[in-house]
C-alpha cells in the first residue's frame, strides 16, 4: 500500500516512536512523583497523548580486584542499543496493564530476564520524570541481585528475542578508575547515553551506596577534562 505520510515513508515502522530518541538536554527533564505521573490523564484528549516508558538497572556489588590494582565496586548491567546509544533495558508501555507488567515484558524480550526469579515490582521504582517536549513520562527502576545472579542475567541477554535487534549487546559499567583519573568510569561517562540514562545510572550508584556523591562528582569532572582534551 502507498505511504501517504512522508514521515512514515522515511521511518517506516519506526515512525511512531522515533521522536523519543532525538537528542535533548538535561533541562527538558522534570522530576515528578510516581503518583503524579500515574494519577493525571496527561493529554489523553489531545491528538498525541503522553506515553509512559520504563527502564531498569540490575546490579550486584562486586569488590573484585582487577590487575591486582583496582577494585571493581559493582557489576552494573547496561546495553548497547540499536541506535548506537548506551541505555538500560526497557521501553515504551502500552495501555491496559501496570507499568511493571510492561517493564517485565520488555526485560524478558530485550535481555531474556527470567521473570519467575527476577520480576520487577512497584517497590523497585526509583525515579519518574516528565519531558513535555516529547510528551513522554519516564520511569526508572533498580534491583540489586547477587553477583552469581547478575552474571546469569547478563549471559541470558544473547539468547533474548531482541538480541541483534533492539539490543546489540550487554555491557558493564567500569566501576573503577585508573591512576590517571580518566580510564575507567570517567571515560565511560563520555559515551552517548539515551534519554537520561546517564543521570539514572549516577543517581542509583549514589542511592545504592556504591560510590559517594563526592566520588561521582570527581568522575564527572575527570570525564569533562578528558572530553576537553581528547574527543575529536
Ligand atoms: O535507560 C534509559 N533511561 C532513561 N530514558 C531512557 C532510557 N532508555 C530509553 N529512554 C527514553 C528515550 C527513548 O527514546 C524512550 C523510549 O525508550 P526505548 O527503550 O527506545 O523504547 P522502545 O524500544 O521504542 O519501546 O525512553
Amino acid at each position: 500500500m502507498a505511504q501517504s505520510d512522508p514521515h512514515d515513508a522515511e521511518w517506516g515502522v519506526l515512525a511512531a516512536n522515533e521522536g523519543y530518541g532525538r537528542p535533548d538536554s538535561e533541562e527538558d527533564y522534570e522530576q515528578i512523583s510516581y503518583e503524579d505521573a500515574m494519577g493525571k490523564t496527561w493529554g489523553k484528549n489531545e491528538k498525541k497523548p503522553y506515553r509512559h516508558a520504563a527502564h531498569a538497572m540490575i546490579y550486584a556489588p562486586d569488590g573484585k580486584i582487577l590487575w591486582d590494582m583496582y577494585e571493581n565496586k559493582a557489576v552494573i548491567l547496561m546495553t548497547m542499543r540499536f541506535d548506537g546509544y548506551i541505555g538500560f533495558p526497557g521501553g515504551i508501555m502500552d495501555d491496559g496493564e501496570t507499568l511493571e507488567f510492561w517493564l517485565n515484558r520488555e526485560l524478558e524480550e530485550e535481555i531474556g530476564l527470567d521473570l519467575t526469579r527476577h520480576s520487577f515490582t512497584k517497590e523497585d521504582h526509583v525515579l519518574s520524570h516528565v519531558i513535555h517536549k516529547k510528551k513522554l513520562l519516564l520511569h526508572f527502576y533498580c534491583k540489586r541481585v547477587t553477583l552469581e545472579e547478575c552474571l546469569e542475567i547478563e549471559k541470558r541477554t544473547i539468547d533474548a528475542d531482541e538480541y541483534g535487534f533492539e539490543v546489540l549487546g550487554p555491557i558493564r559499567v567500569p566501576m573503577f578508575t585508573f591512576k590517571d583519573n580518566e580510564r575507567g568510569l570517567p571515560i565511560f561517562l563520555s559515551n552517548k547515553f539515551i534519554g537520561n540514562a546517564k543521570e539514572d545510572l549516577l543517581y542509583c550508584i549514589e542511592r545504592e551506596n556504591i560510590m559517594t556523591k563526592e566520588e561521582i562528582q570527581l568522575a564527572l569532572e575527570n570525564c569533562e577534562k578528558f572530553k576537553a582534551r581528547y574527543v575529536r
